[in-house]
């Protein structure tokens, strides 16, 4: 049974992917009419997958290293001009990156040894994305985007309009956990948790040794929280989420504070003290509230102090910006450790692009699981943060089943 993703909907589907694929190693030649999703072979390249989310597109190309001459000269000039594009620059105009770091080196897929690289810019920016495919001449070529995300169904008659192509969707909770299960297989430091995470100067960053079989929590810290109990990759369900996310971070700290991006604001928030902005414990008690186990130094109410006009003044957007983050990070680690609680489980692993280059809310969380759980509920993060829908969505067509049977990375 394959089941669409609704709160509380059972999820479950037995195949690895949903198209069985040939394994001869070859993949079709570009034809002339669109080809179709549900096609049982291996698509032609270029291999890309889309997560066109509320915030952020996620981009992953598959670069082929093993192409024979035959397939060299089919490829054509337009093709190997986009790749050596995508490959050769870490930087596309002014919003598109590559993120080098996180580059898979020498991965199998379909059967074919490649480079995976990851790329994303603004979702605001799509219509620009599709402008510049036309410059490349994309569109005069026929092939397969795999796309997922809310924008896999906002922009599909616009992508399919103006670039003639074959857009196949996935559901992004379904790829989110099949992009997990593949990288988490694949590179052995995908999976890490922090064993001193309130260690300013070390927190001791420690690779963890993921089996998707035992049930966990996934929370994906995107615009949005989706928050999921998964028990196989194939078996899931969607227990809650919340609209206080990543989004609400970014968008609540422009206007706080003036900031013109995630990268400032995440900068901001680490060199601010939130205590001049949130009311403690101890601030209404002088202390602990011992009776029921409220030490003074955890958060009473969040911005409690900004009712009053001195306590604003004395308040640096640095500050405004770390309490922002607090705040944020407070909700989703009450909401997660209440979902861990209720569905049994021992370990909460968070995704999402809201953990990049955020070392601090991922300490601040693993900190917080640890404390609130008194050390029996483990938070683990992931290298590839909020990439993993991309990945599934581009496996789910592409990958063969001895993908994973020899694993070997540069
Ligand atoms: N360069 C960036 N621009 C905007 N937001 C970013 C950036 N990098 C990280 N983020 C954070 O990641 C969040 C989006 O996460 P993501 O997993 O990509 O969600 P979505 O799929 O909804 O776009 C943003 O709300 C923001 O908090
Ligand atoms: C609607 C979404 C699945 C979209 O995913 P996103 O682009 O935020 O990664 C997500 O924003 C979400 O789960 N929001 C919370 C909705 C709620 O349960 O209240």
């Amino acid at each position: 049974m394959d089941t669409k993703s609704h709160n509380g909907i059972e999820h479950s589907n037995t195949n690895i992917s949903k198209h069985t694929k040939m394994t001869n190693n070859t993949v079709s030649p570009i034809t002339n009419g669109q080809q179709s999703c549900e096609e049982n072979t291996i698509p032609a390249f270029p291999w890309f997958a889309m997560d066109i989310g509320g915030t952020l597109v996620k981009l992953v190309y598959f670069e082929p290293l093993d192409l024979n001459p035959e397939e060299v000269e089919l490829e054509g000039e337009i093709l190997m001009n986009i790749r050596h594009y995508l490959t050769s620059n870490r930087a596309y105009g002014e919003d598109g990156f590559r993120d080098h770091a996180l580059e898979l080196n020498n991965v199998r897929l379909g059967g074919r040894r490649g480079n995976l690289h990851f790329i994303r810019f603004p979702t605001s920016k799509m219509s620009n994305f599709i402008d510049l495919c036309i410059s490349k001449h994309l569109h005069t070529l026929t092939f397969k985007v795999f796309a997922t995300g809310g924008g896999a169904y906002k922009f599909e008659h616009d992508a399919v309009e103006r670039l003639k192509l074959s857009w196949c969707k996935c559901d992004e909770l379904e790829t989110l956990i099949k992009g997990l299960s593949y990288l988490s297989k694949l590179n052995p430091n995908e999976c890490f948790y922090y064993e001193e995470p309130e260690n300013n100067e070390n927190s001791n960053k420690i690779p963890f040794k993921f089996n998707i079989r035992n049930p966990f929590l996934l929370v994906n810290i995107g615009s949005g929280i989706s928050i999921l109990h998964v028990e196989s990759e194939t078996s899931y369900r969607r227990i809650t989420g919340t609209s206080i996310g990543g989004a609400t971070f970014l968008g609540l700290c422009c206007l706080l504070t003036g900031c013109s991006g995630y990268e400032e604001a995440i900068k901001l928030a680490s060199e601010g003290d939130s205590t001049t902005v949130d009311k403690l414990v101890k601030d209404i008690y002088g202390g602990d509230y011992e009776r029921f186990g409220l030490p003074g130094h955890i958060v009473a109410c969040s911005f409690g102090h900004m009712n009053l006009p001195e306590k604003r003044e004395q308040a640096s957007k640095a500050d405004l910006a770390r309490a922002t983050l607090v705040t944020v990070l407070n909700n989703i680690g009450s909401i997660s450790m209440m979902c861990a609680r209720t569905e049994n489980v021992d370990r909460i692993l968070f995704s999402g692009s809201f953990l990049r280059i955020n070392d601090l809310s991922m300490r601040i969380l693993a900190y917080a699981m640890d404390y609130w759980s008194e050390g029996k509920i483990k938070a683990i993060f992931l290298e590839h943060e909020g990439y993993f829908s991309a990945v599934g969505c581009l496996g789910e067509y592409i990958m063969d089943e001895n993908d994973l049977t020899d694993i070997s990375q540069s």
